[in-house]
């Protein structure tokens, strides 16, 4: 059986392109403007890759949301298809794309919900944002009003997410459209902005393609990290909390608490 396993294994990391292939861990846009100090993957996550011990598809949910026309759509559509549309033609309710990835030679596979930013969908939307391990931020670096609407975005996000506590990104769209000098003047108010979500922050374009790959590649890099971590981590509860069973029952009643507790290890 696990020989089966590893076969299919091999064959997914097989159909991932050499751009998806992950060897060493993305940093931040900005390391002063992250909560996420992590550098590099955890040296348990490097001993169970080399282990060979990952024997199952690792799978993280992420969602893009924002104002009407900051650009979601234009992300997906570059990272996922490498193309941009300079015609615009808003998202009816949600889409969702899954990529591919081969982290420390593991597949790994991020489902992405593009969201509509139109208000008259917004319900159909939050329906889609349960169980989301990212929730991506997007505004407009040439609409300030859209950076301002973040905190009601992610606070939505937040109360229906059923994760304990995702990973937050707030990304600047259209970049191209900056001038150096106007962006460097935006980025201290985006960063204090960012620091009041607890935000993780990068400025990107889908035209030109700048930071997206980065962006993605940091956010799998973090949610493959994290889920290896919450697993092993959580196994060895398990293995210590049924030895204390049989010694004392109330006992595993704290232990399924503090496993409840474990779910977000950042
Ligand atoms: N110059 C420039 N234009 C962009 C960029 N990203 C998006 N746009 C344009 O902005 C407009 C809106 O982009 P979308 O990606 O459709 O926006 P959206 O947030 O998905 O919109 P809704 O689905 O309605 O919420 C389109 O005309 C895009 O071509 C960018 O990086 N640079």
């Amino acid at each position: 059986m696990p020989q089966v396993r590893s076969n299919v294994m091999k064959m997914l990391n097989d159909e991932v392109p050499e751009d998806r292939k992950i060897t060493t861990f993305q940093g931040p846009y900005k390391m002063e403007c992250t909560p996420y100090q992590q550098l590099d993957f955890t040296e348990m996550t490097y001993r169970k890759c080399s282990e060979e011990k990952i024997n199952w598809l690792k799978l993280s949910k992420m969602i893009i949301i924002g104002d009407v026309s900051v650009g979601k759509t234009s992300i997906v559509n570059r990272f996922c298809r490498k193309i941009f549309d300079s015609n615009y033609k808003s998202t009816i309710g949600v889409d969702f794309e899954v990529e591919k990835f081969c982290i420390l030679d593991v597949p790994f596979c991020l489902q992405i919900w593009d969201t509509a930013g139109q208000e008259r969908f917004k319900s159909i939307a939050q329906s889609y944002y349960r169980g989301a391990q990212v929730i991506l931020l997007a505004f407009d670096f040439t609409n300030i009003k859209s950076l301002c609407n973040c905190r009601t975005w992610l606070n939505e996000a937040l109360g229906v997410s059923s994760s304990l506590c995702p990973f937050i990104f707030l990304v600047g769209t259209k970049l191209d459209l900056m001038s150096k000098t106007i962006r460097q003047n935006m980025e201290k108010n985006i960063m204090k902005a960012a620091q009041q979500l607890n935000a993780e922050y990068w400025a990107i374009s889908s035209k030109t393609g700048k930071n997206i790959d980065k962006l993605f590649c940091r956010i799998a890099s973090l949610c493959f990290d994290n889920s290896i971590r919450n697993e092993f981590q959580v196994k060895k509860q398990i293995i210590i909390g049924t030895n204390l069973l049989s010694s004392n029952e109330n006992a595993n009643q704290n232990f399924v608490r503090k496993c409840e507790g474990f779910k977000c290890s950042k």
